[in-house]
């Protein structure tokens, strides 16, 4: 099994490209199965859950050709079946992503319930509460959920979400987008994929109103056609190497990225003694003097996003004083403690708070994370530490982030991937 051996405590100088957004392109992508001509993605990332939509897409019958070369993706034809097995649903839970568009154009959809998985039990009630608020019946047996949506189609609904979810918000804007009448989303999501989303139904016809606010009102059209839509810049990946930066005490362009995507991550990194810079060409991360610890709570966009708690974490490790870093949205997000705790760390964890005690150094160590971004984390401390990390299981790696070693090998880390 592949593993990425680090040699720290060489800092990072230079340009890394910012590819696109693993969260936006999941979500475009079973846009697909609503149009009735090719849809055409742009600045696509080479990621494994990329290649995990598209099979799950041909599964459904649809063709999928992903020239990862040009960074496209062209989706075509009409689904043959309506099915999202296990098999695929286990390795990714943006598969029930489907569900909303089959329902919507197909009136019917069968799809795998997606586990629990390593970061908490992720339910997808609200995915189906909202869709049986637009007329659809709803039965889950043998681990399937089966979803019916009424004569003449699924119905236009107000739907008031009591807790912010990203996945329900996209899995009933693309119900939405061919439902019959006009559906208000209440309380939405407000994370930039979701206007990515958005934007992209828009070019194929959709009518939506209230694009970046907690209010949406889609409504629903007889047929969508394809369209052409770039994939926005991944926020996340681009808060993972400015922590790569601070963290080494480099400078480092990350080509393409978007200050106002970032929301309070990037007030966060100025607070922690970051320099956080936004020019025509992206944002220039450079790391001033000392970095101090800095508390923050996770909370939906704009807020402090989960995402990036297990990568600011590492930087705290190594910042002067304490941080608390609060997470509000996964009750097993805190899986990268034990790790860098094992690499000199001083981090307690109470409930759902952790204090991160500054220390002067990091050593490395054999580790291994059990999701993705706890498993980028490691990297970032391996990136600081003194001495050799090997990152086990780095399938989690691959799930978000393209290229990882050669673009931080670019920039000046001593990275490599051993097979
Ligand atoms: C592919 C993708 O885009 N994944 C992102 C998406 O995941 P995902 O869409 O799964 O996350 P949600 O925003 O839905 O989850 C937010 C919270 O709502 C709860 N909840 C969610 C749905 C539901 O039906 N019932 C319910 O209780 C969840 O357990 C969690 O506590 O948003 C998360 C929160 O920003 C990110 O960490 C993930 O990277
Ligand atoms: C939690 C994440 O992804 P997913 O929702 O696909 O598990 C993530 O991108 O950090």
């Amino acid at each position: 099994m592949d593993r990425i051996r680090i040699r720290g405590g060489r800092s990072l100088n230079g340009t890394i490209p910012v590819s696109g957004a693993k969260n936006a392109v999941l979500a475009l992508m079973p846009a697909a199965l609503l149009a009735d001509s090719p849809l055409h993605l742009s600045n696509v990332p080479d990621l494994a859950d990329v290649a995990t939509m598209s099979a799950l897409l041909r599964q459904l019958g649809l063709s999928v050709e992903h020239d990862k070369a040009a960074k496209t993706l062209v989706m075509n034809g009409s689904a043959t079946s309506n099915e999202a097995p296990y098999d695929i649903v286990r390795k990714m839970r943006a598969s029930v992503l489907v569900l909303g568009p089959l329902v919507a154009r197909h009136g019917i959809a069968r799809v795998s319930l997606p586990g629990g998985c390593a970061i908490g039990t992720r339910p997808v009630d609200l995915h189906l509460k909202g869709l049986e608020a637009m007329g659809a019946t709803i039965t889950v047996e043998a681990g399937y959920i089966e979803a019916r949506a009424p004569e003449g189609g699924l119905k236009g609904a107000r739907i008031i979400f009591p807790v912010v979810s990203v996945g329900a918000t996209e899995n009933l804007m693309l119900a939405a987008a061919l439902a019959d009448g006009e559906t208000e989303l209440v309380n939405a999501a407000r994370e930039p994929e979701i206007e990515d989303l958005a934007l992209c139904l828009m070019r194929m016809g959709a009518r939506i109103e209230g694009l970046g606010t907690g209010h949406l009102r889609i409504q629903g059209s007889t047929s969508l056609t394809g369209a052409q839509h770039p994939v926005l810049p991944d926020r996340i990946e681009a808060g993972s190497f400015a922590c790569a930066a601070a963290i080494t005490g480099g400078e480092v362009l990350l080509a393409g990225a978007r200050l106002e995507h970032l929301g309070t991550v990037a007030r966060v990194l100025r607070e922690a003694g970051v320099g956080v810079n936004e020019e025509p060409a992206g944002l220039r991360i450079s790391r001033l003097n000392g970095l101090h610890g800095v508390d923050v709570v996770t909370e939906p966009f704009p807020g402090f996003a989960t995402d990036m708690q297990a990568q600011f974490m590492s930087l705290m490790c190594l910042a002067q004083g304490a941080s608390m870093v609060t997470e509000t949205i996964f009750e097993n997000r805190f899986m990268h403690v034990p790790e860098l705790n094992r690499m000199g760390a001083r981090i307690n964890v109470h409930g759902s708070s952790a204090i991160v005690r500054g220390v002067p150094s990091l050593s490395g160590a054999p580790v291994m994370a059990t999701d993705l971004r706890a498993s980028i984390s490691l990297v970032l401390a391996g990136l600081a530490a003194r001495g050799e990390t090997i990152v086990n299981r780095v399938y989690h790696l691959d799930r978000g982030y393209e290229q990882l070693e050669q673009k931080l090998a670019a920039v000046g880390a001593d990275i490599e991937r051993l097979s």
